[in-house]
């Protein structure tokens, strides 16, 4: 067997997700709306990815539809090589559970499960034999680098460990996440930032492909808003996780490997290793030109 490559040289080689001639139009005739004017967008695997705009640019329109959570009235979506628009709601409904990852402003925790139930919620609902997870995994990432995931088989599920190689991983996923003394706490007792983490570590859960996070930090104080961003920042570089940031903050694109700017339905920038400086700067950039013709690109209903 080859050797895995270095993970720098993997980085940006794998699409995680992708969006081509993406367009959205809500409603009809006069009132319509032209939220996604075709757009084309790649998300590589193991990058961090925020993206940007003006209200009203299209970028929660744009990950609802790259996550397969709403249809495109034109164009295709891909996660991996899944095209969204050739499945049936069933199979768009197992590719959301199996290999998507969803973190949204609203933490979404159920309050009368601990921590520890919370976060392998989705994987027990699924009644994902763990095997079946496991060896699904292997398969798609076994090509890039080896997962040293393998080992034990026992199976405590509800203490944060869970069983074999996926009990591992979810082992690390709490360490990373910082919450190893609050496993058996409910949601009620915790703080805010702790329960987003605590949905962090759930989106990550099931190893999935990628996880497509809207505003994030937006219920979040700045202090526990930059430990969620950190957490999502550390799953890409230490974890080789893929994540996907709808954001507003110009401090939390700074996180990103990479920003994509929207405006008016339209990809119109994107930008590497940002920071909140030059996010900022770009915003401005469009806000001078989007108050009147936009920049010359406007959507069009
Ligand atoms: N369900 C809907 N029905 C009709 N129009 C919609 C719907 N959802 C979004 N829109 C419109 O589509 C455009 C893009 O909306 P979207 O929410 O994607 O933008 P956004 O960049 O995420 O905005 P914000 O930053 O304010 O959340 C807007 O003009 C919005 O009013």
């Amino acid at each position: 067997m080859n050797a895995p490559p270095a993970p720098t040289a993997t980085k940006g080689t794998r699409t995680a997700a992708r969006v081509a001639g993406a367009v959205k139009v809500y409603g009809a005739g006069g009132t319509a709306v032209r939220a996604l004017d075709g757009i084309d967008v790649t998300f590589p695997a193991g990058r961090f990815t925020a993206i940007m705009g003006p209200s009203g640019s299209g970028k929660s329109t744009l990950m609802h539809c790259a996550a397969g959570l709403d249809t495109l009235t034109s164009g295709t979506a891909f996660i991996g090589d899944t095209e969204l628009g050739t499945l049936d709601d069933r199979r768009l409904t197992l590719l959301r559970r199996d290999r998507i990852g969803f973190v949204f402003q609203a933490f979404n925790l159920v309050p009368t499960l601990t921590v520890a139930e919370n976060i392998t919620l989705p994987m027990d609902l699924a009644g994902r034999g763990r095997e079946r997870g496991r060896g699904r995994d292997r398969d798609r990432e076994g090509r890039s680098r080896r997962d040293g995931r393998g080992g034990g088989r026992h199976d405590d599920r509800h203490d944060g460990r869970g069983g074999g190689s996926s009990g591992e991983w979810i082992d690390a996923l709490v360490d990373v996440v910082g919450l190893r003394d609050r496993l058996h706490h409910r949601p009620a007792e915790l703080s805010g930032g702790q329960q987003q983490r605590v949905a962090v570590a759930r989106a990550f859960a099931g190893r999935p492909d990628v996880v497509f996070a809207d505003e994030p930090t937006g219920n979040l104080d700045s202090r526990s808003g930059e430990e969620v961003l950190n957490l999502l920042g550390r799953a890409v570089r230490q974890m080789d996780r893929t994540v996907v940031m709808v954001t507003h903050d110009p401090v939390a694109a700074a996180h990103a490997d990479e920003v994509v700017f929207l405006a008016d339905g339209r990809l119109v920038d994107r930008m590497e290793s940002p920071t909140a400086d030059r996010v900022l700067d770009r915003l401005k950039a469009f806000d001078g030109k989007s108050d009147g013709k936009s920049d010359g690109k406007g959507a069009s209903a």
